[in-house]
Formats: structure tokens, sequence, C-alpha cells
């Protein structure tokens, strides 16, 4: 299968006063056409600039001095102008947040929020059509009375519908590529787990490569097929899932694994204590790179 995103060597450093601060050191990640890939790592290891960077937002901050290669579906994004690193987004690649009420617009109707998404794609499309499109989206997550639905505003909907509102949303377009920013976590445990199984079965539907991130490597297991466990701004572990879980090489991906929550527990995980062991080489399954 070809590859629909390809990053090497990939590093990143923000500049403050008191100069550069590096962020991410030689990152190398690839995503097969229709694959599920996670990024798991802890708070501020470098996952969400990661997917900042695969979506063209951090190359136009002044602050950001962004190197090494990023190709989508064989395009050289780092090289791209602007406007069309711009005109993908939305489009060819596009983005789930963890709360949807911070990304989908509360002054706006679904419906109208639906129809600016197709309108990237397909700007002279008609409004009847843009409301079939999404009816039909929307009953693909599983949402009773689609159009009830497009005539609500998010503040009317449970956390619940925004979310799948948000998957089907992201969905629309057919992109090649989604990222999913830890989705749902800001949802209880079950509606969470619901929420990921739908989307799982729809990405699948739909042919669509993903790339999960997520600080929870439950979670992960139960979705992707490859994971990348990040540490740090390096990439410490890599492989197929069932490899990483049987046999994790890494002292932080064990780390990580001890602070997995259980469902029947209490309480947070306890967050892994920063050890000279996670810096070890590192640890690749398989052929895969
Ligand atoms: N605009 C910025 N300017 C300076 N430093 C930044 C900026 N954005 C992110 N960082 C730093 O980059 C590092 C990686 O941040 P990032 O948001 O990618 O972490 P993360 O793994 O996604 O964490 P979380 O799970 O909490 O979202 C952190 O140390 C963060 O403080």
């Amino acid at each position: 299968m070809s590859d629909i995103l390809d990053i090497r060597d990939l590093t990143l450093a923000f500049k403050g006063h008191r100069g550069l601060t590096e962020v991410l050191h030689g990152i190398s990640l690839r995503i097969a056409a229709g694959e599920r890939v996670a990024l798991v790592g802890e708070s501020g290891s470098g996952k969400s600039v990661t997917a900042r960077i695969i979506l063209g937002l951090l190359q136009e901050t002044g602050s950001a001095r962004v190197a090494g290669q990023v190709a989508f579906d064989g395009r050289d994004i780092m090289a791209m102008h602007p406007r069309d690193r711009a005109a993908l987004r939305g489009t060819e690649m596009s983005m789930i947040f963890q709360d949807p009420t911070s990304s989908l617009n509360p002054t706006f109707t679904i419906g109208r929020q639906f129809a600016e998404v197709m309108h990237r794609r397909a700007p002279r499309l008609s409004r009847t059509a843009c409301n079939a499109r999404a009816t039909e989206m929307l009953e693909e997550v599983s949402i009773p009375d689609p159009a009830r639905v497009l005539d609500a505003y998010p503040f009317q909907l449970s956390g619940g519908m925004n979310q799948r509102v948000m998957i089907a949303m992201a969905l629309v377009n057919h992109p090649k590529l989604l990222l999913a920013d830890e989705p749902g976590t800001a949802l209880d445990v079950s509606v969470q787990a619901q929420t990921l199984r739908l989307m799982h079965d729809l990405v699948e539907d739909h042919g669509t490569a993903v790339l999960f991130i997520s600080h929870n490597l439950g979670v992960v297991r139960e979705f992707a097929d490859r994971v990348y466990v990040i540490y740090r701004g390096r990439i410490v572990e890599e492989g197929a899932t069932d490899a990483v879980f049987h046999a994790p090489g890494h002292a932080y991906t064990r780390a990580l694994m001890d602070a997995v929550p259980r469902i029947t527990g209490v309480g947070l995980p306890e967050v892994p204590e920063v050890s000279d062991a996670f810096l070890a080489p590192m640890v690749r399954h398989g052929s895969a790179s």
C-alpha cells in the first residue's frame, strides 16, 4: 500500500526570549492509505505540535522553526504555498478535537456548518444537496432524527451527539487522512468508548487513514493497527499494536502501560516518573518504519 503520510526527520523549535527551545528532535512516522496509526505519549511530549505541522499550521507561525520532510499523498507539505496547504485542510485531511464544543461554532446551526465544510470541496453544491449529504452522514453516525439535528445549534445537543456530529463533519468530504486528537476525552468513559467504536467502524468503511493522538494506551489498543510511542519529542518505540502490547521493548512504553486507567479502578492513573531508562534507544517491531 502507498503511504498517505510520510514524515522523515522532523524537527521543531520555538523561538523565545531565551533563544530556541527544541520540541521535536527528528521524528519519522508513516501512515499507509487506510491505516489507523496512533501517536501516544504523555502531556507535552509533542503529539499536538506534530499534528499541527501535518495540517500545515505551524509552518506559518513566526516563532516556530520547522525542518525535515513531510509528504502527504506524495506531495511535499513543507514546500507548499500556504494557500495550497490551507486548501487541503477540511478537504483531503481533516481533524477531530477532544472537545467538540470548542470546534463547533455556537452561533450557527449544524446544517449551516455542514454546508460550510462541504463548500470547501464543492463550492457550488446546492443547499438541498448539502442537506441530503449531511443527513446521510448523520445517519452513518447513528444520529436519530437528522433533520432536527441539522436545524439545531450545538448547545441544544448533548456532548456525545456533538462529538458524533464532528466525526460526521470530518468525514463528509471523504478525506484521505483524519487527525484525531484525544477524541472524546471530554466525554464520560462509556460515551467515549461508544464514540471511538463508531469512529473505528466508520473510517474502516470509508478507507480513511487516521493519525490517532492519545495519552492513553488502553484506548489506543482498541483503535490502532500500529503505534508510535513519543517521549519528549522523540519516537521511542514503534510497531504493530499487538507487538507493542505483547512485548513492549522500551522502559517508557512499559511505564505508560502501567499508567493505563483500569475501567474498574478509582482515581487517575499515576504519571510515569522521568527515568534515565526512558532515554534508551528506540525500539522497532517488525519491518515497518
Ligand atoms: N506555541 C508554542 N510556543 C512554545 N512552546 C510550545 C508551543 N506550542 C507547544 N509548545 C511546547 O511544545 C511541547 C509539545 O507540546 P504539545 O502540545 O505537542 O504536547 P502534547 O503531547 O500534545 O501534550 P497534550 O497531551 O497535553 O496536548 C510542550 O513542551 C509545549 O509546551
